[in-house]
């Protein structure tokens, strides 16, 4: 792996306290190398939204260490993160919604306002970064005047303008159609590839997770077994590589699984390991990817 961009120890992260205390991370170590993709994929409530806020340094947490480039952010200020955040790192979340009253350039600058960036440097840079995702002629317009995908493109070079090192995005696509969302995919991808810039992606689309050059795997706040083979290793077998795909079906218990690629034993619970087992080997969806991305993708009634 290249060197890490980021970097996890021992990661817990633990709401509330006392009967209402839920355990949403459970020791996490990860490594994100640069210019990787990473899909963090698991089901509702495995804590990959949690994981992506300590990542992007939006939230901090309960035990453990999170490493930017090699060094622990623990110890920084509020105003250190923020200038960190603001500087290396792009979101592409949807709750981060585009501001409705302003225009499209003005939201896409945003970042370079917060950083003291003055006017004109703004609206060069802002019309430079629109203009790679061809949406430089929408930039007067408001923010709420635009398709979905459109929307989601504005977004996207918000989170460029900065030039980072990280974009983080979250169901980017989830409100997209299939069309807009091959549109979108490309994009993160092209810049992935293009500039280098890592991508971390929390996705329930096991297309776009496919596509990304790592799938790093939640269930219950933990890591399981990714998918991927280890470095070195022959070919996994197929009872290797979905061990828990081997159980018989009528099985009630736990189902206890050695991983392939550290033979660390894990326990998942029957529901985790079927729904693992299925997103293994779910073939993808017909027509993704498959066709040409359209060149004027935004579908009309598609929201970001
Ligand atoms: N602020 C909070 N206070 C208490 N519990 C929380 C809080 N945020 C998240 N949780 C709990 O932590 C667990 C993990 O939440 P998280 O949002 O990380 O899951 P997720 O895998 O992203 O789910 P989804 O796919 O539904 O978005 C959930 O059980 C959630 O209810």
């Amino acid at each position: 792996m290249a060197a890490p961009v980021l970097e996890t120890e021992n990661l817990v992260k633990i709401y509330g306290r006392g009967e209402t205390r839920f355990d949403a991370l459970k020791g996490i170590n990860l490594e994100i190398g640069k210019g990787e993709s990473v899909a963090v994929v698991g089901k509702s409530g495995s804590g990959k939204s949690t994981l992506m806020h300590l990542l992007a340094l939006l939230d901090g947490p309960t035990h453990g260490v999170v490493a930017l480039e090699g060094r622990p952010t623990g110890d920084l200020s509020a105003k250190e993160l923020n200038e960190l955040r603001n500087s290396a790192f792009g979101f592409v979340f949807q709750q981060f919604f585009l501001t409705p009253n302003q225009s499209v350039l003005e939201n896409v600058t945003l970042p370079l306002k917060i950083a003291g960036v003055p006017a004109a440097e703004r609206k060069r840079r802002g019309l430079e970064v629109l203009e790679q995702l061809e949406m430089a002629d929408k930039a007067d317009n408001k923010a709420t005047d635009l398709s979905g995908g459109q929307k989601q493109r504005v977004v996207i070079a918000r989170a460029l303008i900065n030039d980072p090192s990280v974009i983080f995005a979250d169901e980017p696509t989830g409100n997209l159609d299939s069309a807009t969302s091959n549109v979108v995919e490309d994009i993160l991808f092209g810049l992935n590839r293009d500039k280098g810039i890592t991508l971390v992606v929390v996705t329930h689309d096991e297309d776009l997770a496919r596509r990304c050059s790592r799938q790093v795997y939640l269930v219950d706040g933990q890591i399981v077994p990714s998918l991927e083979k280890a470095p070195g290793d022959a070919a996994p077998r197929e009872e290797d590589r979905h061990p828990w795909a081997q159980q018989p079906s009528d099985a009630t218990g736990p189902v206890r699984v050695a991983g392939p690629a550290t033979g660390e034993v894990i326990t998942l619970s029957q529901a985790d390991a079927a729904a693992i087992a299925r997103a293994a080997q779910e073939p993808a969806r017909p027509g993704r990817h498959a066709a040409p991305a359209p060149s004027t993708p935004d579908q009309p009634g598609a929201t970001a």
